[in-house]
């Protein structure tokens, strides 16, 4: 008897310990953030921006990247009107022009940024993104690689970039943000779609090739969030398709995705999905029962 109330007691202890380190690595410590050094692309609007304000405000030294300097100023200035978290001291921002589309010269841009803001980077947020609205048979090739370049090359290289650095010191966090469409395929955005599962390959491939130097890769897929991303999506001849989808518009706030960015970064996630149920369910469809998933897509007229 007295044997059973001891190993009773000793099982509830050790339940009591799983939970009490579960609830820990659960609990964001954000302290674990002052003063990294975060490159954020394109930082100018969206998420990109969203991410901007959570890691300044948890006193990071954001260095914000875009093709547009004029906006990436007034994120800046924003950004020196807030106060930050935890009362620690806010660190100036940095803007720096980098289009992710120069494939030939992202590289070396990228390199020169890191330089020019005190050749130290410790988190990279692949952020930068354009979409696509077409039909394939009539979508021009071109497209298909500006979608590739931005998307997809543009986060190679940027991360080829990034790499050296962060294997020098031993430690960093490569964020891409992906897309539910890096997960499943949906009709009308063959190069998005194409551009964000490769991405998500690129990125599940390289985690376990730099795992040893301690550097941790998170990709966070979010569902539709409220962004201007139609507004500027590619169309079959490669002008914007200049409207705000209605699934666009109905979308998660940037803010919720960043708050899961800065998770993915302090509790060390591979990959994050931030969609409603339905979406999530989808992706299990796909997986599981293909040809309901192939029989749901062709029911999708809408571009
Ligand atoms: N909005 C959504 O519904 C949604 C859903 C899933 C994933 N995403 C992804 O989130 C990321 C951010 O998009 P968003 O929704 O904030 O839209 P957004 O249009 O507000 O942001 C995209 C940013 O990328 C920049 N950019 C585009 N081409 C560039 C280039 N060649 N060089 C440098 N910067 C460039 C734009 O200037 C802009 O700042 C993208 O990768 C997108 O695919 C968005």
């Amino acid at each position: 008897m007295f044997e059973i109330a001891t190993a009773l007691l000793i099982g509830f202890i050790i339940l009591l310990l799983l939970l009490f380190l579960h609830a820990r690595k659960q609990n964001p410590d954000y302290f674990f953030l002052v003063g990294k050094v975060v490159l954020i692309t394109g930082a100018s609007s969206g998420i990109g921006r969203a991410c901007s304000f959570k890691f300044y405000r948890h006193g990071c030294k954001v260095v914000l990247c875009s093709r547009n300097k004029a906006e990436l100023i007034k994120v800046k200035e924003s950004l020196e009107l807030q106060t930050t978290a935890l009362g620690v001291k806010a660190i100036t921002p940095e803007v720096h022009i980098l289009d992710v589309s120069d494939i030939s010269h992202v590289e070396k841009n990228v390199q020169n940024i890191i330089e020019a803001s005190g050749g130290k980077i410790d988190i990279v947020i692949n952020n930068a993104g354009v979409s696509y609205r077409g039909h394939v048979t009539s979508t021009q090739l071109e497209v298909f690689q500006k979608v590739m370049d931005v998307n997809f090359l543009g986060q190679v290289a940027v991360t080829k970039a990034v790499l050296p650095y962060m294997v020098k010191s031993n430690g960093g966090h490569i964020i891409g943000i992906g897309s539910v469409q890096g997960k499943i395929a949906v009709p009308h955005r063959a190069p998005y779609t194409a551009s964000k599962h490769a991405c998500q390959a690129f990125y599940d491939s390289l985690r376990s090739e730099v795992a040893h130097n301690n550097i941790h890769v998170s990709v966070v897929n979010p569902g539709y969030v409220k962004t201007n991303l139609s507004h500027s999506a590619l169309t079959d001849d490669g002008s914007s398709y200049g409207k705000l989808d209605e699934t666009t518009a109905k979308g998660l706030h940037p803010d919720v995705i960043a708050k899961f960015v800065v998770h993915s970064v302090i509790l060390k996630k591979k990959e994050i999905m931030v969609a409603p149920f339905h979406h999530k369910l989808v992706v299990w469809i796909r997986l599981i029962c293909p040809n309901l998933y192939f029989w749901l897509m062709k029911k999708r007229t809408n571009v």
